[in-house]
């Protein structure tokens, strides 16, 4: 039986100050920015923690505790070239507060000086608006109240104000977190004082983040806590690459030395371009392979990219119908895309399609449907792959092929279509709530997703796939 990993274990680890405050304790943040963190420290260039802010009342923060803050990050891919397998045990988390059990302390959190830096990560949903949410709420039910909460408390304390970079992955997050602060802001009376303090004090920046984090090694578990020496429920695998761009102020760089610790960070005016090419050239084949695939019984981005048929899918939609529709040089959106499609190929690391397929309604949303709809505006037809992975999304969320993984809200939506297959993709196209317009106008869009649904259901995503890369007969699976 191996040792379970906490700091009596390792009594020689280091402690630091506590600099940051961390609201979202997921796989994705603790091999991200606090991986990253930890490098500055190694460096001595940071010295600091972050406390974690537990944003749901379910998470982490008990298993968190029983291992003092330590886990483990597992690197393992392909970086420049050399094979990368590091192990590495973070000590850049101090501590983790609920504000669910303890909202004092968490409230407290307004009077430590050192504390400069917020970060978040609550996933697409997290940056949203509660019209239910009070100041005096204990805590509020949205991240952006509790952080209206907590920056209230710090300008009633008269302090200086946050560094905020929230690593979302919606589009302009630090504008629409700030936004949302200064709602509630006037929604609750704070005063006019205070909303000069918010705009005066702290710095909102919007930032776009890149690193596959597949989480947990469910898999290999057992081997690693032999390997390790000790056991760590809490471990994260990630590949080696790592990129963040935070829209900022240029100081921002000096403040928090990352690319000084040799980190693949860019601070500037403008993060729109990175973004554009990351959604669409990254998360976009991501969402597009994911139904596909988990139709033909794939079931790891590296399946797909091993299987002859799905990426010759992955070229073709990256090179034939999102690389025409970006607005960045063609050579740089080409080196991009095939750094990605290696990315992808990582044989260290076990991505699984169902994490991707965790509500793809939206995913689908930003991350294809604006370069699908561009290409039917500029080239007058549908981009034929794109137009099959949306065909395939439809038939995977009518619920009777896939196991799907959306609110109850969205799922209910497509339960209440699919009572009537006739006039199921018309209803589904119409709802402006999942597409953010009504899309049964889009010319030939019906016809062509009724055409990919009965070429799906009646030859299998495989052939399907197969016959629309050739233009070609298919064959049954
Ligand atoms: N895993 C990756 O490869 C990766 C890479 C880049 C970006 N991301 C982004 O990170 C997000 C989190 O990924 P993860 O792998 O850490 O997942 P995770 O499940 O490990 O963590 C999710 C975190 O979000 C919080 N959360 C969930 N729903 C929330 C809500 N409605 N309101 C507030 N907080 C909420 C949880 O409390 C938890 O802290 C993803 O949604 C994705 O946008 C992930
Ligand atoms: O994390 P999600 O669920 O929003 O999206 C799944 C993947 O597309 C995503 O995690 C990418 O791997 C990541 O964005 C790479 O930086």
């Amino acid at each position: 039986m191996t040792q379970p990993l906490s700091r009596s274990t390792f009594p020689d680890l280091p402690s630091y100050p506590e600099r940051m405050i961390q609201f979202g304790e997921g796989n994705f943040m603790r091999a991200f920015v606090d991986w990253q963190l930890q490098q500055m420290n190694n460096k001595g260039l940071f010295q600091g923690s972050a406390v974690l802010v537990q944003p749901l009342g379910q998470g982490l923060g008990e298993m968190l505790a029983e291992q003092d803050y330590l886990y483990t990050v597992l690197l393992n891919g392909i970086l420049n070239g050399e094979t990368v397998s590091d192990r590495e045990i973070m000590t850049s988390v101090s501590r983790l507060v609920n504000p669910y059990t303890d909202y004092d302390t968490f409230l407290a959190l307004a009077e430590n000086d050192e504390l400069e830096f917020i970060t978040s990560n609550t996933t697409e949903a997290g940056i949203a608006y509660h019209p239910g949410d009070k100041l005096d709420d204990a805590p509020q039910k949205s991240f952006p109240g509790k952080l209206t909460a907590l920056l209230y408390k710090r300008f009633q304390l008269g302090k200086k104000g946050f560094i905020i970079i929230p690593c979302e992955l919606i589009d302009r997050n630090g504008e629409k977190l700030r936004e949302i602060v200064l709602q509630y802001a006037a929604e609750w009376q704070l005063g006019d004082e205070f909303t000069a303090w918010l705009e005066r004090e702290n710095t909102f920046c919007c930032s776009l983040v890149d690193r596959i984090v597949p989480g947990y090694p469910r898999d290999k578990a057992e081997a690693l806590a032999e390997e390790l020496g000790y056991r760590d429920n809490l471990m994260v695998t990630a590949e080696p690459f790592l990129f963040w761009v935070i829209e900022g102020p240029a100081w921002l760089a000096d403040k928090l030395p990352l690319s000084q610790a040799g980190l693949n960070v860019v601070v500037t005016e403008d993060m729109t371009p990175y973004r554009e090419r990351k959604v669409h050239l990254l998360n976009g084949p991501h969402t597009a392979m994911v139904s596909l695939g988990l139709l033909a019984g794939l079931e790891t981005v590296e399946d797909v990219m091993n299987d002859g048929v799905f990426s010759a899918f992955v070229k073709e939609l990256i090179d034939e119908e999102l690389i025409p529709m970006l607005d960045l040089p063609r050579e740089e959106l080409q080196f991009f895309a095939e750094a990605v499609q290696e990315r992808f190929k990582n044989p260290f690391i076990r991505h699984e399609l169902t994490s991707i397929y965790l509500n793809s309604i939206s995913k689908f949303k930003t991350r294809l449907l604006p370069v699908l709809l561009r290409y039917r505006r500029e080239r007058g037809e549908l981009p034929k792959l794109m137009t099959l992975s949306f065909a395939a999304l439809l038939l995977g969320y009518r619920g009777d092929k896939l196991q799907r993984q959306d609110s109850p809200e969205v799922l209910a939506v497509f339960d209440e279509a699919w009572k009537n297959p006739q006039s199921f993709i018309q209803v589904i196209l119409q709802n402006a709530g999942l597409w953010g317009e009504d899309l049964s106008s889009v010319p030939g869009l019906a016809e062509e997703l009724e055409a990919g649904l009965r070429k799906l259901d009646e030859l299998g995503s495989r052939s399907a796939l197969q016959q629309s890369l050739e233009g070609g007969i298919a064959c049954k699976d």
